[in-house]
């Protein structure tokens, strides 16, 4: 199978976690004998500094004409610390997920049998935790009316949805509900949102129509408590822009590093797969960083993007594999800790002698 590929390292620990990724797409690639092609595009601060904006229409063509992109990180200390910095690297991102129509961050949260004992969570609590959070991923308040006023001293961010758009995602989460445990967790602020209200109106309507599925709503407040309290009791979560990113970041807990949290964003018209972290600025270059979770990702993408599961299922084993031979990064390494690079290294050959 021909399988054309966008991929877009970004910023920080981009670079150096897309390589590891590629050696297993390569490795995969290679043994299944597809026809592999890709090719780089900029995004984030190194297309600020190259060509003075996040997402150049360049970089946006090059996304369209594949068949699915495999994005790193982006951020920048230097715009992270500048509040008046009117070009930065997110806007790349968000640019990219609206244009891509990339509605839905599906994130799984998984453990992994050999890493128990790395979640500051019990391991009776967290061992055979598995669920998938559907963040919806172009709207709320990441897009919605922002500015100042006040002569600058009043700031605003406005959260918006639309039937339409709180259906799609909807749908999603109970597509994938009723290819799981059929239960769905609808998570937002419904006690004080209109937004929420809308989205809780929306799904009470919607559940009818998936009589097998238990709908259960949840305010976000106790979400983020239950998640590591009883993170068993979760099988697919679904919720709005910003919620979805903040409960992903605290899910990775359970697993014992964000470094281990792959995505895949989907939508319209290509996808994208992406760890769930961020550029990791203070490990950049070092070698240090946690291949894993854009590793999984690139799973994902043999996965959801080319049907290719015995694929998807081979990187999954290497990286099982690596996990329980301790052949890990110092995030969750006990004793020695393997570099960036040799992890990479270890994965591909694995999927090659496998
Ligand atoms: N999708 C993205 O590109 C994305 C996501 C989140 C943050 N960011 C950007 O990244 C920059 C840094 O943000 P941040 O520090 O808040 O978040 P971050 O996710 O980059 O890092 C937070 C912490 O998580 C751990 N971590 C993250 N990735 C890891 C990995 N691969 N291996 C091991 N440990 C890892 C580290 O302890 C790190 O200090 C910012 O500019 C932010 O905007 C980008
Ligand atoms: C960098 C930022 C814009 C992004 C988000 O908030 O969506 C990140 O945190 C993520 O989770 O991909
Ligand atoms: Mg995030």
């Amino acid at each position: 199978m021909k399988l054309n590929l966008a991929v877009l390292p970004g910023d920080g620990i981009g670079p150096e976690i897309v390589e590891q990724a590629m050696k297993a797409v390569k490795a995969v690639a290679n043994k299944f004998k597809h026809e592999l092609t890709y090719e780089y595009g900029l995004t984030g601060a190194i297309a600020i500094d190259e060509v003075g904006e996040p997402y150049p229409e360049k970089t946006h063509e090059l996304c369209m004409n594949s068949d699915a992109v495999l994005f790193g990180a982006i951020g920048d200390p230097r715009f992270d610390n500048d509040p008046k910095a009117k070009v930065r690297p997110e806007q790349g991102l968000l640019l990219m997920r609206k244009k891509l129509g990339l509605y839905a961050n599906i994130r799984p949260v998984e453990t992994f049998e050999s890493l128990l004992h790395k979640s500051p969570l019990r391991r009776e609590l967290v061992e055979g935790a598995d669920f998938v959070a559907i963040r919806e991923l172009t709207g709320g308040i990441y897009f919605g009316e922002k500015g100042r006023k006040d002569g600058g001293n009043t700031a605003f961010d406005t959260c918006t949805y639309t039937r339409e758009e709180i259906e799609r995602i909807l749908k999603l989460g109970y597509d994938f509900a009723m290819k799981r445990n059929k239960k769905l967790t609808v998570v937002d602020k419904a006690n004080v949102l209109e937004s929420s209200r809308l989205w809780r109106e929306v799904a009470q309507e919607m559940a009818p129509n998936y009589p097998e599925v238990k709908t259960e709503y949840m305010f976000v407040d106790n979400a983020a408590m239950q998640i590591i309290q009883w993170p068993k009791n979760f099988d697919v979560m679904v919720t709005e822009n910003m919620f979805g990113d903040i409960l992903t970041d605290e899910a990775s807990v359970i697993t014992g590093s964000l470094g281990l949290l792959p995505s895949a964003s989907v939508g319209i018209h290509t996808s994208v797969f992406e760890p769930i972290h961020g550029s990791y600025p203070q490990a950049a270059g070092k070698d240090i960083a946690n291949p894993i979770a854009t590793i999984l990702s690139a799973a994902m993408m043999f996965e959801y993007a080319f049907n290719l599961p015995e694929e998807g299922k081979l990187i999954r084993e290497a990286v099982a594999a690596s996990m329980a031979e301790k052949y890990v990064t110092e995030d969750i390494a006990e004793g020695q800790a393997y570099k960036t690079s040799q992890v990479g290294d270890w994965i591909a050959n694995y999927i090659e002698q496998n």
